[in-house]
């Protein structure tokens, strides 16, 4: 039994230094997940990890079972959920290749599979969202990214949209109204789904490219690659300086 998972995604669909332990295939009553469930040991500490878009990173972020992949793992015993996201930066401190720990969210998806708490013979249920993350498990990772001396920014809002198409100036420009600093398609239901399972849950995001309109041209995969492969050995670092806190 693993209390901690990590759900990778884009830029991190195998976690290099995890000492793999055995891979465990889940049936859920809400489909399957994303992929088998592989135990390890990561730094020391007994861990799950699951890639959100699936080991060949084939699954598109509004077709992700994210009910499957959240009950799988509160189904093994996981208790706390660190989440790994690329985003978009949106104003000025959310600069590419950067690791943020967002603490807010704002949730533009729709027709998603986003509750457990439907269907007959289920009691009508609101769980509370007011802090979307968890407090314990930001301050863990913000602690973890201060000792390994990882630049990185403490707050921000995370904005989910629909994809898989990038968005629009446009689109970018109301989200900014709307308070958000980062962007980002999967974020939500994850985190909405995890509060209803009772898990511990916080993000580190990493910045993949400035969204758009906010840099000079076109988002190309090219730059979202570069960035990625900088901010996902941060948090590789991160990881390492993260497990003795847990
Ligand atoms: C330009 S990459 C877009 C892709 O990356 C993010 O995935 P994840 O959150 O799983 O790291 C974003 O949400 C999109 O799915
Ligand atoms: O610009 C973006 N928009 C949405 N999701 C993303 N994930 C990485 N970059 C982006």
């Amino acid at each position: 039994m693993s209390a901690i998972a990590i759900i990778g995604g884009t830029g991190l669909t195998r976690l290099g230094s995890l000492e793999i332990a055995r891979r465990e295939v889940i049936h859920t009553p809400y489909g399957e997940p994303s992929g088998p469930v592989t135990h390890g040991h990561l730094f020391g500490r007994e861990v799950a990890f699951l890639p959100r878009h699936g080991p060949g990173h084939t699954i598109p972020p509004h077709q992700v079972n994210y009910r499957a992949n959240l009950w799988a793992l509160h189904h093994i015993g996981v208790e706390q959920v660190i989440a790994v996201a690329a985003v978009g930066g949106i104003t000025e401190r959310m600069k590419p290749a950067c690791l943020v720990i967002p603490d807010q969210i704002i949730d533009y998806t729709w027709s998603r599979a986003h509750t457990f708490y439907e269907g007959s013979l289920k009691q009508v249920t609101h769980v509370d969202f007011t802090e979307p993350y968890s407090l314990e498990l930001r301050h863990a990772m913000i602690a973890a990214c201060a000792a390994a001396g990882i630049g990185h920014v403490d707050r921000g809002t995370y904005g989910a949209t629909q994809g898989p198409r990038l968005e629009s100036t446009a689109e970018i420009d109301r989200m900014a109204r709307d308070g958000c600093d980062l962007v980002g398609m999967t974020g939500m239901p994850e985190a909405g789904l995890a509060r209803e399972l009772g898990l511990s849950y916080a993000t580190c995001a990493v910045v993949a490219n400035w969204a758009a309109g906010r840099g000079t041209g076109e988002i190309t995969m090219e730059e979202v690659g570069q960035n990625l492969d900088i901010g996902m050995r941060d948090v590789a670092r991160m990881l390492e300086a993260l497990m003795p806190l847990l």
